[in-house]
């Protein structure tokens, strides 16, 4: 579903990877993985369209990215390595800003997911780093976008909170969604595929 076709990418003139291809498909769960400055979240980026690539290109469904971003955008949750969340906003309205046709009802389902509730109503600004990481890691329980691609989602979580989340990248990939992320920790065994990209300067690597 989602193909990245010889992808090349070079910022201040070094190289991060060149033709680096790879298929998502329904079900999959890939890591991309790679120390600091490897280029993660600049391959994160060209695969949601939103940086700039020197060659190569990225389809979905079939179709380069350029002829319909908009409709793959629609299909499309990404959430970047910052929190992500609007701190005058409680964590209600964060939601609501971000998913405008959820009811209440989902909305303090999805807080109560991620461990907040009775943080409903109370602004990010006054929540702990790991509390608004929460809030943001909340839409992947209202989303209905079938691909998420995340960067360094499990950043400020704790135990517990690492593990919803793994839990629920299961419970996407069981119904045929399909998850793209980094993070510097390892992923316990997961009951769905999971596939490790690894970046490193002059290695780029695939391997389950
Ligand atoms: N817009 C840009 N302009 C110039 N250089 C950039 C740009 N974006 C990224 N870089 C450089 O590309 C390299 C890779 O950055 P990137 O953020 O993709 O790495 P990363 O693997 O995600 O790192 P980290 O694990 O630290 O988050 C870095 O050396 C960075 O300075």
């Amino acid at each position: 579903m989602l193909d990245a076709q010889n992808l090349t990418c070079v910022r201040d003139e070094r190289v991060l990877f060149q033709a680096l291809s790879f298929t998502v498909g329904a079900g999959d769960v890939v890591q991309v993985a790679g120390p600091n400055g490897a280029g993660k979240t600049s391959l994160l980026r060209i695969l949601c369209g939103l940086a700039s690539m020197e060659a190569g290109q990225v389809c979905w469904r079939d179709t380069p990215l350029r002829r319909d971003r908009e409709g793959y955008h629609r299909e499309l949750l990404w959430l970047g390595h910052q929190p992500g969340v609007k701190s005058v906003m409680t964590a209600d309205e964060n939601l609501r800003f971000f998913h405008a046709d959820s009811d209440q009802q989902a909305r303090w389902q999805a807080l109560e997911a991620v461990g907040l509730v009775g943080y409903e109503d109370v602004p990010a600004a006054q929540l702990s780093a790991g509390q608004q990481r929460r809030v943001a890691l909340a839409r992947l329980w209202l989303s209905k976008a079938p691909l998420w691609i995340l960067d360094e989602p499990f950043t400020a979580l704790d135990v517990s909170g690492v593990e919803k989340l793994t839990q629920r990248f299961e419970f996407h990939a069981a119904r045929g969604g399909m998850v793209v992320l980094t993070t510097h920790q390892p992923l316990r065994p997961m009951s769905c595929p999971l596939r490790c990209i690894t970046l490193a300067p002059g290695v780029m690597e695939e391997g389950a």
